[in-house]
């Protein structure tokens, strides 16, 4: 599992950590990090240009020490200080010692311009809001430099704890974090900002509390899949019942329906109009024309993509709410429940909003639920009672237990955003659910498998080309 941890988690730690170590100990690791990180981005450091955007805090200071490790190895450096008076005295008298320049007041963009290599150190997780405007047109300067840029622990200009945007920021090539992952590396919109990342262990880990974040890892989702052993049979292996398609859309059933046959489950059944679209793709498939309650039993239902807004539709929907097993509800279904029908039930709801249908059901705008996932995911959460996974660049799934960390997906790419893949994804989770997955194992796995899917199949891909993925997905997991 990979972590993301609050600001208040991370200074806890720091000040444990720090009443054990040297003074300056944990600045060094840091800046050690950060200077193979330069060297890395560079190539050759002896003869290489180096701009050093200076804050007041110790975000700057890392900044200063890595500086000079990168002269100490032949590099030229300037340092832009954004306070003169309250530069990191201690950084600052070692980049000056080892023949660091500190430029004019006015020579900043310049220096940066010129540069091959930019260190953010304007703010890490000390800043507060939006960059003021001198950092901000630095934050420019470097976007629209020739040089890589490099951010200390996080782009300057983020909100840590939210990944949220306020204002311009560091737009980085790379980002070295220390000691764990902070919330903003993993959630865009501030992800964005980050480039590649790179975690230096400075020892904290043993302090580290709860996390805010958790990230599935190939090694998670492996140990998460389900797998058939000599006892199963299709209906031990659980069967997954599809409410999905209507006259109008019967794709959404086909799409609901490939993702399902693969995510575990024993069997699919269908339910709804669309059964012999369904049946010309996927014979497999238990089909009948009629409502989820008419349908046999299942494990669980997946109940929305292309449902419509029919009276069909809203028993289709009602059926699935009413039934005691797990449900997955999407698109259309989100339209037709509230609040009050989700947190009557007793077995786990998972809802499986984009940002539009987020919005929809939090009564906000959508660019709202964009800057805002984190936010939204938990609100949705806790307004619903239910297992909620946000779609879109950044997935997140939050559980109505607001004391379980979001899980976060890693594996997503934008070639995802093609029609069809969130029915697909539907399908897939609804599967993983009627195979005894928890709701939020189920939701994060699913995402994973998809992601990956989406990676592994040629670009550009269609929904059904995902779904022919998903078996090299979890081959590729279980390898
Ligand atoms: N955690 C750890 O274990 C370790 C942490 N380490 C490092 O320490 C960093 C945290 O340092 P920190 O606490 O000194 O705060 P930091 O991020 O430098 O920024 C604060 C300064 O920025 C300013 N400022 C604020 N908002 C602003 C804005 N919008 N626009 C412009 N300026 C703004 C604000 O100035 P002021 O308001 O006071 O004028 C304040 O002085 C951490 O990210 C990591 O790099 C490592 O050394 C290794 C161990
Ligand atoms: N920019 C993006 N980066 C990564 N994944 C994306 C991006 N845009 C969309 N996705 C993913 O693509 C899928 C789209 O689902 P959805 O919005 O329900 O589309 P549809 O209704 O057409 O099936 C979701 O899994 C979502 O997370
Ligand atoms: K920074």
């Amino acid at each position: 599992m990979r972590y993301g941890h609050s600001v208040e988690t991370v200074r806890r730690a720091e000040a444990a950590l720090m009443a054990r170590v040297p003074e300056g100990a944990l600045m060094q690791r840091a800046a050690a990090g950060l200077a193979g990180a330069g060297t890395d981005l560079l190539g050759r450091v002896y003869g290489a240009r180096v701009a050093v955007l200076v804050g007041s805090g110790a975000n700057g200071g890392d900044a200063l020490y890595a500086a000079a490790r990168l002269l100490r190895r032949g590099a030229a450096a300037t340092a832009v200080l954004l306070n003169p008076e309250r530069a990191y005295a201690e950084g600052l008298a070692a980049f000056r010692s080892a023949g660091g320049r500190v430029a004019a007041a006015d020579g900043g963009a310049r220096a940066v311009a010129r540069a091959d290599l930019v260190l953010d150190g304007v703010t890490g997780i000390g800043g507060k809001g939006g960059l003021r405007p001198e950092a901000a047109d630095l934050a420019l300067a470097a976007r629209d430099g020739r040089g890589a840029v490099l951010a200390v622990d996080l782009p300057s200009g983020v909100d840590a704890d939210t990944g949220e945007v306020h204002g311009p920021a560091v737009h980085a090539d790379a980002t070295v974090t220390f000691g764990t992952y902070k919330p903003a590396l993993l959630v865009d919109p501030a992800a964005e900002f980050a480039g590649a990342l790179r975690l230096v262990d400075i020892g904290l880990d043993g302090d580290l509390g709860a996390p805010e974040l958790e990230a599935l890892q190939h090694a998670d989702a492996a140990a998460l899949l389900p797998r058939p052993s000599g006892e199963s049979d299709k209906y031990r292996r659980g069967v997954v019942g599809v409410a999905a398609g209507s006259e109008r859309y019967p794709g959404a059933a086909v799409l609901a329906v490939s993702g399902a046959l693969r995510g575990g489950a024993g069997a699919v059944r269908y339910a709804g109009p669309g059964g012999p679209a369904v049946l010309a793709r996927h014979p497999e498939t238990l089909v009948s024309a009629g409502s989820p309650r008419a349908a046999g039993r299942v494990q669980a239902w997946v109940v929305g993509p292309g449902l419509g807004d029919t009276s069909q539709a809203r028993t289709a929907v009602d059926d699935a709410l009413a039934a005691d097993v797990p449900i997955l509800v999407d698109a259309d279904g989100l339209r037709l429940l509230t609040p009050e029908a989700v947190r009557r039930r007793t077995a786990a709801t998972v809802l499986t909003p984009h940002a539009g249908e987020a919005a929809a059901l939090l009564g906000w705008a959508r660019e709202d639920v964009e800057g805002r996932r984190l936010h939204a995911v938990r609100e949705l959460a806790a307004r619903f009672g239910a297992t909620v996974l946000l779609k879109g660049s950044t997935t997140l799934v939050a559980d109505p237990d607001p004391g379980r960390p979001v899980r976060v997906n890693a594996t997503g790419t934008a070639w995802l955003a093609t029609a069809g893949s969130g029915d697909v994804l539907s399908g897939l989770t609804g599967s993983l659910l009627a195979a005894g997955l928890a709701a939020r194992d189920a939701a994060s796995l699913g995402a994973y498998l998809h992601g990956l899917s989406a990676r592994l199949t040629p670009h550009p891909l269609t929904a059904l080309d995902l779904a022919d993925s998903l078996p090299a997905a979890w081959h590729n997991v279980s390898a």
